[in-house]
């Protein structure tokens, strides 16, 4: 079992899920997000999904997603993970009517944006810290933006949590030292054009994790 973890996020092709799967990801993200150039339908995922070992987590990344959405894509996934405005109240609700593990994304730039984990403890079952994205941009997460991991060094986690955003084959052995965490999220840093998965890079970047 490596030491760390990784999620390899906005897959779409049968190509990316094979050697995300082959390479030894511990979950792969699926992303329901129309405005999105990595957004699958609930039927793509479904077929995208459908070989995969039960040991590989598969995570629906949702935009504040309504019931019909939730519906279409929960009995498919293992995870949840809610990119948007989610309140704790909403995080608690879907966990309890999908019965799935429910990861929140919080974005973050500054010290104080840490201060909106503790409000999901009892809620969610992991926090993502994430980049915040620039005010106006059409996506809330895969930018391949970093935050100052230095933030995360002394934090009181309130829950388990994993760290995205910008994370790279160069950058990621400093990722984890610098903030100590055992499970990393990586979409842009695996990929030739947005949306465009890298089977080489998956597999590099796979590689190098394991050797960490
Ligand atoms: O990847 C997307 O298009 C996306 C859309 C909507 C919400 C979240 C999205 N991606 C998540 O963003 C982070 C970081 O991605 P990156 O490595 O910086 O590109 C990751 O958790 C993705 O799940």
């Amino acid at each position: 079992m490596p030491r760390i973890s990784a999620k390899i996020c906005g897959l779409s092709t049968p190509d990316s899920v094979g050697a995300a799967v082959r390479h030894g990801a511990s979950h792969i993200g699926f992303v329901f997000f129309p405005k999105s150039p990595r957004h699958v339908t609930a039927e793509q995922m479904q077929a995208l999904a459908a070989g995969v070992p039960g040991h590989v987590a598969k995570v629906a990344v949702l935009v504040d997603p309504d019931d019909e959405l939730l519906a279409a894509v929960a009995p498919a996934v293992d995870v949840v993970q809610l990119h948007g405005a989610e309140t704790a109240e909403r995080v608690a609700a879907i966990g309890h009517a999908t019965g799935l593990e429910v990861w929140k994304a919080i974005s973050v730039r500054t010290r104080a944006d840490l201060t909106a984990a503790p409000s999901y403890r009892g809620a969610a079952q992991r926090i993502l810290y994430d980049a915040k994205p620039p005010v106006g941009a059409d996506l809330p997460g895969g930018l391949g933006l970093r935050f100052d991991w230095a933030l995360l060094t002394d934090f009181g986690h309130p829950l388990p949590w994993a760290l995205s955003g910008g994370i790279d084959i160069a950058n990621v052995a400093r990722a984890v030292t610098t903030t100590g965490a055992s499970l990393v999220d990586i979409s842009s840093g695996v990929e030739s054009a947005p949306g465009v998965k890298d089977v080489d890079k998956i597999a590099a970047f796979l590689k190098a994790i394991a050797s960490l």
